[in-house]
């Protein structure tokens, strides 16, 4: 078990915007958030994340209650690329990537080799090299978002956490962001608006409506007709893709 989440609530004023969310990531898997605007995914990162406290149930990471682990110790562990991610603005990239080292560095010492290996091998797997004294300002939005997960990798953690971080990337850059990530090794939980890409990379998904968790599994075993159709209220046809064996989805017109 690496984050395991148990019969989780979480309420603004009296509204409740997670209700009895239990699941757990396994150690070393992607798992891949999935559900309709407003259903709750962002809300749930945000939580495991620990930028949020829940009004009931717990989140565990590595059996231990999150709200007993600092803030630095489960920076040094937990990545969290956000949704809308942003920067001060003046920075460039290279220095936001650096930021990804600092839950990892003590008042006192210098920077290390360790640090420089991990800012460069981040930059080398987005792309990034080549941008690396660029100013954040100048960047494209998906410049932007691979330098947040380039900083995000610097952190080098063993659980990352990613809300729809391929919303702004070309085709090219959605797929080699999920075969990095699912060539990672490490826990990772990842929300994502295309299903298609879901059933490709994820090794299971947990599928969220109205708050609360109504479907998890396999992509095929989840990825049903039914589902797509009570779900996201579309008509599709799945079949199992000649080409990786994972469900594809077709959609009707
Ligand atoms: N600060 C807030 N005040 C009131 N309601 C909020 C607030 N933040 C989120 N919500 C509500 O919580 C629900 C879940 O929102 P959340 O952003 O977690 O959904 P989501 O699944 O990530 O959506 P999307 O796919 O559109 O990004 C929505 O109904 C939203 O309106």
């Amino acid at each position: 078990m690496s984050i395991k989440v148990d019969n989780l609530v979480w309420k603004i004023g009296n509204k409740t915007i997670l209700d009895s969310v239990s699941f757990e990531a396994k150690p070393g898997k992607m798992l891949g958030l999935l559900g309709p605007n407003g259903s709750g995914k962002t809300s749930l990162l945000r939580l495991l994340a620990g930028l949020k406290k829940p009004d009931g149930g717990q989140i565990l990471l590595e059996q231990k209650d999150i709200r007993t682990i600092s803030r630095r110790a489960i920076a040094q562990r937990v990545a969290f690329v956000e949704q809308h991610a942003t920067t001060n603005a003046n920075l460039g990239v290279i220095d936001v990537v650096k930021l990804g080292r600092f839950p990892h560095r003590s008042l006192f010492a210098g920077w290390t080799r360790a640090d420089e290996e991990a800012v460069e091998t981040a930059l080398e797997r987005t792309g990034m090299s080549t941008k690396r004294n660029d100013r954040w300002q100048s960047l494209s939005g998906g410049e932007k978002q691979r330098t947040h997960i380039a900083r995000a990798l610097a952190q080098a953690p063993s659980e990352l956490i990613l809300d729809e971080p391929t919303n702004h990337l070309d085709v090219q850059h959605q797929i080699g962001l999920l075969r990095l990530v699912a060539g990672l090794g490490i826990t990772s939980i990842i929300a994502l608006h295309d299903l298609n890409h879901a059933a490709m990379f994820c090794d299971e998904l947990i599928v969220m409506k109205g708050g609360r968790i109504v479907a998890t599994g396999a992509p095929d075993a989840v990825l049903t007709e039914d589902l797509l159709r009570n779900v996201f209220a579309v008509d599709a046809r799945v079949e199992a893709s000649q080409y990786h064996g994972r469900p594809h989805i077709h959609y009707l017109r």
